[in-house]
């Protein structure tokens, strides 16, 4: 299938300073591609590239056959809708005309909407959920109704492709998770290419049909979320040089490691283990369930674990502060002097 975007050797930066690249990179229809890298990797850069409002440093951005250097900014207006993060305009705008000037493209010097204008803002408003506040002044909508709103301007565009720079920035989980579905089904149903930058890793994991990950050395590498799992890029991506964050690639979580030598086994039911194990790597234990010779926790049921020691005595718990303080006793005797 043809791209929607193909950027070919593409460097991006500032002036004759390359920020990243280069690398190649294509979107296609009907795809929502989530685009992650550290602070200062060069996320806001990549998308402020392609969507034409800076200059690549090196390499050509092709919009299906064009390259995008060669288009008009009306003519970009009708391939590409762009979310960016500063606030929309405020004042006295309903909801109805901020998404309406997703038209602006169409419309003539007068900005006069036709029957075809109307019917796409109509559209864009049932199609994200927004037609209840489309009378509502838009300042009076909270951060993530807003950002809605602002997706629904982008779809009211009607281009093929979608830009966003962190759509999900400054939202609770609730609206986090509303806004990548929304964006996940507007993609499918509407057959446009979503690309967005983002820094939940967890969500975009679990939303994104494919990840764009841009490494320190510059490198942008896009796969399938759970292939970049597993051929280990997404550690090279966040935790290359830092010491105390581990990634578990079996669960697809980064850990917070402060390791402080000590071995322990665990061992029972299954998320009584899952939790009691976050408990003591937290508190600096490392789990080893193939060592002899060291304590073992057993969790025997929700709520109840038995420590076993070396030299064969147990102890019994019914809360799991219980047995961290009594695994730790130096902090707990520092505190209490
Ligand atoms: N206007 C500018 N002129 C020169 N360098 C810039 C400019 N804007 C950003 N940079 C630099 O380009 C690099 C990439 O910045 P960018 O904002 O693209 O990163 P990002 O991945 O979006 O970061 P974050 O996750 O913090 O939003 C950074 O080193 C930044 O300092």
């Amino acid at each position: 299938m043809k791209p929607i975007l193909h950027g070919q050797q593409l460097r991006i930066g500032y002036g004759s300073q390359t920020v990243a690249g280069p690398f190649d990179v294509s979107l296609q229809a009907g795809e929502l591609v989530g685009l992650l890298g550290r602070n200062g990797s060069g996320k806001s850069t990549l998308l402020r590239t392609l969507a034409g409002l800076q200059d690549a440093v090196g390499g050509t951005i092709y919009l299906g056959d064009q390259p995008l250097d060669e288009l008009s900014a009306q003519e970009l207006a009708t391939h590409l809708s762009v979310v960016l993060t500063n606030p929309p305009p405020t004042g006295p705008l309903s909801v109805r005309e901020l998404v309406a000037l997703g038209r602006y493209p169409y419309t003539g010097w007068l900005g006069r909407l036709s029957a075809e204008d109307h019917r796409h803002v109509q559209q864009a408003l049932e199609l994200t959920g927004t037609e209840r506040w489309a009378k509502l002044p838009v300042d009076q909508l909270s951060d993530g109704e807003r950002q809605k709103v602002m997706i629904a301007r982008a779809v009211a565009q009607d281009t093929p492709l979608v830009l966003l720079d962190e759509p999900t920035a400054h939202l609770d989980l609730i609206n986090r998770v509303e806004i990548m579905r929304l964006l996940r089904r507007l993609a499918h149903e509407t057959h446009k290419a979503m690309f967005l930058s983002c820094h939940e890793l967890d969500l975009a994991l679990q939303t994104c049909d494919r990840l764009a990950l841009l490494l320190p050395d510059g490198s942008l590498h896009v796969d399938a979320p759970e292939a970049l799992i597993l051929n280990g890029t997404f550690e090279r991506a966040f935790v290359a040089d830092a010491h105390h964050i581990e990634f578990d690639r079996q669960r697809g979580t980064f850990n917070v490691r402060e390791t402080t030598g000590q071995r322990i086994r665990i061992t029972g039911e299954a998320t009584t283990v899952y939790w009691t194990r976050k408990a003591l790597e937290r508190i600096g234990f490392q789990i080893n369930n193939e060592a002899r010779g060291i304590p073992e926790v057993q969790c025997d049921s929700w709520l109840h674990w038995t420590l076993r020691n070396p030299d064969g005595t147990t102890e019994e718990f019914a809360e799991l502060q219980k047995l961290l303080s009594h695994l730790q006793p130096d902090r707990h005797e520092k505190r209490n002097t």
